[in-house]
């Protein structure tokens, strides 16, 4: 049966004239009454939803959706972001990709009138701090969706059972309640043979993830991050629409990221070369952190210029705070350095822990 939040929803929306909620609501108590087998009802519910609304309407001003409760609260977070596509700096063809998953959704009755589906499993790949998590929470603002994020370690139990039985759990929940479903760093479901698991279980765990992920036809968005790609089975890669690599800033979207942060301050003597050529290596995440550090020292000291050096002294204090410091000579490691437009990048210091245990 339908939770009581849910039917509270439901005659809510109608009282309020709310047709799109009211539709959202009646659609999603549908698929779980369908899930259950009772078709008859489910039918019902179909056409009441469609009898009040629009079908050829684009989504719009989605309902917020109760947060999970029971069991299911312990590893899935509920959110509702607020940030969109363009807080997120990526190269051209990713955020193609990205915008064009969103039209996909928005029209996906069109889609569907021509016998397609828009893609709704995404893998988002590449080094920690590159705006993979960003992009999830960006597409669930642009879709005005939940976003739900599954909390692998609170759903990896030493019993493997359990931890099929809790994915279970969240792939009913990604059919029946519409929204952006985040499984962040996914490669833990592969490597959970480090925390003592045997090999066959962990094995095991990760089969009934990709039967549950090719069972799902649902209305959801399914996205999958991982700084591991290389360790991933292809079975697992198969069975995503759109595999997407992230990769470290290069020099323009480094001073993309600091320009951004640093709005309201004096930068117009900066060297832009110097500062660039010193953040190549780190992670949007950390020059972020970098430009927040300079801007603070410049508020503390009653500054509104950031200079070259601050911003330097800011980078370089990131660097070492990662382990990325200087060789001997004054260099970065060479593995860090810039090669043309080429960036060679070293595997980030998180993914090497990470290989660590898993090896
Ligand atoms: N491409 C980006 N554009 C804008 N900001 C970014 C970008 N990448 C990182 N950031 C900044 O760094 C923060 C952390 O980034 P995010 O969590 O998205 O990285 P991630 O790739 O998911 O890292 P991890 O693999 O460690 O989970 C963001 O909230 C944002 O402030």
């Amino acid at each position: 049966m339908a939770s009581a939040q849910q039917l509270i929803g439901l005659i809510k929306s109608h009282a309020e004239g709310d047709a799109d909620r009211f539709f959202d609501l009646a659609m999603q108590l549908s698929a779980a009454e369908d899930q259950k087998g009772h078709t008859r009802l489910a039918e019902q519910l179909r056409l009441w939803a469609e009898a009040g609304q629009r079908p050829t309407k684009p989504l719009s001003n989605l309902t917020p959706i109760s947060a999970p409760r029971g069991d299911l609260a312990q590893f899935l977070a509920a959110s509702y972001p607020s940030e969109r596509l363009k807080d997120v700096i990526l190269p051209e063809l990713i955020e193609d990709e990205l915008a064009h998953i969103v039209v996909e959704q928005k029209l996906r009755e069109k889609l569907e009138s021509k016998g397609l589906r828009p893609r709704r499993r995404i893998l988002l790949s590449g080094p920690p701090g590159t705006g993979k998590t960003l992009s999830a929470h960006g597409l669930a603002g642009e879709l005005k969706f939940p976003l739900f994020t599954v909390m692998l370690h609170g759903l990896i139990t030493k019993f493997m059972g359990e931890t099929a039985q809790k994915l279970k759990l969240v792939f009913e929940s990604i059919k029946t309640t519409r929204g952006v479903y985040l499984f962040d760093e996914i490669d833990a479901l592969a490597a959970a043979r480090g925390d003592g698991n045997d090999v066959g279980e962990a094995r095991r765990v990760l089969n009934s993830f990709l039967q549950f992920l090719d069972e799902d036809s649902g209305p959801s968005l399914v996205i999958a991050t991982t700084n591991l790609a290389e360790i991933l089975d292809r079975a697992v890669l198969r069975r995503f629409d759109l595999v997407l690599s992230y990769e470290l800033p290069d020099e323009a979207s480094i001073r993309q990221a600091l320009e951004r942060r640093l709005i309201g301050f004096q930068t117009t003597n900066l060297s832009w070369k110097k500062v660039t050529d010193c953040a190549i290596g780190l992670s949007t995440a950390d020059v972020v952190a970098a430009a927040e550090d300079a801007a603070r020292r410049a508020v503390l000291g009653d500054c509104e210029q950031i200079t070259t050096t601050d911003l330097l002294g800011s980078l370089e204090r990131r660097r070492s705070l990662q382990g990325l410091g200087r060789g001997v000579d004054g260099t970065r490691p060479t593995s860090l350095r810039s090669a043309g437009n080429r960036r060679v990048s070293s595997i980030p210091v998180k993914s090497r822990r990470r290989r660590e245990v898993i090896e």
